[in-house]
């Protein structure tokens, strides 16, 4: 697949890792302003740096842009006049509708959105999909890019804003769970590294668990308490002090604020 990233900044850099590694390119163009950031990407066979948005595009088939919300309405329209019927646009721009590109670049082109998250630079990418009607005829292209850099879910375009908070911020949430697991730990014990290990892998199999099997957390959790054991004394402390209620109040938080974003946008 010819494959171009506009804006290759910490999401771009995290797709040019997943598509080099998995190895999904044909070839792969990399845009930026500045290229100095993502000279690591130098040296790979078939992989182009450029801060030429329109030679990237003209040499790609599927173009995936992950600039800000800000700057993107300018670029569809700098880039408008090289679409052909070749493309398709894959965009992961947060509280970007594909109205809002059409509006900019027409209905006569394969629209996308892709709602990844940073984990895709490993392969685990949790990956939201949608598209305009045009594009409903390529979307198998995109779930096909997205499943060999982890999972996707094509979802209706209304459910985007909440799985950009699930799936996307989701790492970051994830990752403030476990660095307080190894906080844990280290006061129980471990040095920092041994207690990053085991809070790690412990997540992981977890999440295995439950991919595995398709169970309800609370089935494995039930497994897990002992009557009277320290597992239902712990789980019931941290509810105590309100873990569930400001996981919940964090994310719904996280999608309010996208709608302010948005508003700032127009
Ligand atoms: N960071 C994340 O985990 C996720 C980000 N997103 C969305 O992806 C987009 C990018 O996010 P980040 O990578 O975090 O932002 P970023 O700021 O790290 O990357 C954007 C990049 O675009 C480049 N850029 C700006 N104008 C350009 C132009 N005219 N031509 C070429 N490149 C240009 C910038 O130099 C920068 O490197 C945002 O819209 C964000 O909402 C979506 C899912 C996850
Ligand atoms: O924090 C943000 O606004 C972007 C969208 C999802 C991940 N990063």
């Amino acid at each position: 697949m010819k494959i171009a990233i506009i804006g290759t900044g910490n999401l771009g850099k995290s797709i040019a890792k997943g598509l080099i590694i998995n190895n999904a390119i044909t070839s792969l163009y990399l845009t930026k302003r500045n290229l100095e950031s993502i000279s690591e990407f130098e040296g790979y066979k078939n992989v182009f740096l450029t801060t030429q948005n329109t030679e990237a595009i003209q040499q790609s088939d599927i173009l995936i842009f992950a600039v800000q919300p800000a700057h993107f309405e300018n670029i569809l329209k700098e880039i408008k006049p090289h679409l052909t019927n070749k493309h398709v646009l894959i965009s992961t721009i947060t509280g970007f509708s594909i109205r809002r590109i059409e509006d900019v670049i027409g209905m006569d082109t394969f629209i996308i959105r892709a709602m990844p998250n940073t984990a895709i630079a490993v392969g685990k990418s949790m990956t939201c999909l949608c598209s305009n009607e045009l594009g409903k005829e390529r979307i198998k292209i995109a779930e096909a890019i997205f499943n060999r850099l982890g999972h996707s879910m094509t979802i209706p375009e209304a459910q985007m804003q909440a799985a950009t908070v699930v799936c996307a911020s989701g790492i970051a949430f994830w990752m403030r769970l476990i660095r307080a697991t190894t906080q844990a730990a280290i006061q129980l014990g471990f040095d920092a590294k041994e207690a990053q290990e085991l809070a790690m892998f412990t997540c992981d199999g977890a999440a295995n668990l439950l991919i595995a099997n398709g169970n309800h957390p609370e089935e494995e959790i039930d497994k897990v308490t002992t009557p009277k054991g320290c597992t239902i004394e712990g789980l019931n402390e941290m509810e105590h002090k309100g873990l569930s209620s400001s996981l919940i109040h964090g994310m719904v938080a996280s999608f309010n604020k996208i709608n302010v974003i948005k508003k700032e946008q127009l």
